[in-house]
């Protein structure tokens, strides 16, 4: 059976806790979903400068500013929404399209073009004093991006449909996002990762 984590026994012994570093209350609430009954999630609403470059870059650079900002083990996610047309962009960068042209304008930037897939990339990146570098942890979820459609609660879940499925991320209960997003993906590698059997 499944059940001693290297990461309870290393670092958080008694509370197997993991902090997670994020200003986005949604992420949080997902993790929690996702991982709550695992894992207790402390979440530290730091506001991490992102840089540019690839996306692992990028999330590593984040891993490492919140590990000294926290001076202590640490989790940070840094997620992508990717165009194929587009070859990847906005990706990183889609929090700064979305602030600027919304759900809306983000999708109609593939007006011009036939192909409307893309995918949902996730990057959880963990951080520790036993580490020289983070462990990354990535996981994608492809689909077409399409008009808003559903709760807007939630940067860019209105316009992604995965594959499979007629809802966009925003329509669907939050359980069936759950069981299929970037999301979960990522966190599950990061499970068996610290699973010791
Ligand atoms: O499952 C998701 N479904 C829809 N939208 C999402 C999702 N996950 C992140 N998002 C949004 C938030 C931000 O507009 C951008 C990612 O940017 P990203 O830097 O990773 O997130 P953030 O700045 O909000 O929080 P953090 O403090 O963890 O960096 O996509
Ligand atoms: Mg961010």
């Amino acid at each position: 059976m499944r059940k001693v984590i290297y990461l309870y026994t290393k670092l958080a012994p008694k509370k197997h806790t993991i902090i997670l570093c994020t200003g986005n209350k949604n992420k949080l609430k997902e993790f929690i979903q996702i991982m709550g009954d695992q894992f207790h999630i402390d979440s530290e609403p730091v506001d991490l400068p992102e840089l540019q470059g690839p996306p692992l870059q990028i999330a590593k650079e984040k891993a490492l500013l919140a590990y000294e900002k926290m001076g202590k083990a640490c989790v940070t996610e840094d997620t992508s929404l990717c165009f194929n047309a587009l070859n990847g962009m906005p990706g990183p960068y889609v929090k700064w399209f979305l602030d600027a042209a919304g759900p809306e304008g983000l999708s109609k930037m593939l007006d011009g073009f036939e192909d409307k897939t893309g995918y949902a990339q996730c990057i959880l990146s963990y951080m520790g004093p036993e580490l020289k570098e983070p462990l990354q942890f990535v996981g994608q979820t492809q689909g077409v991006i399409v008009r808003p459609r559903g709760p807007r609660n939630f940067g860019w879940d209105p316009i992604f449909q995965p594959d499979g499925y007629t809802d966009t991320y925003a329509e669907m209960d939050k359980d069936v996002k759950n069981k299929i997003s970037h999301r979960l993906k990522a966190i599950q590698k990061f499970i068996d990762h610290f699973l010791v059997n």
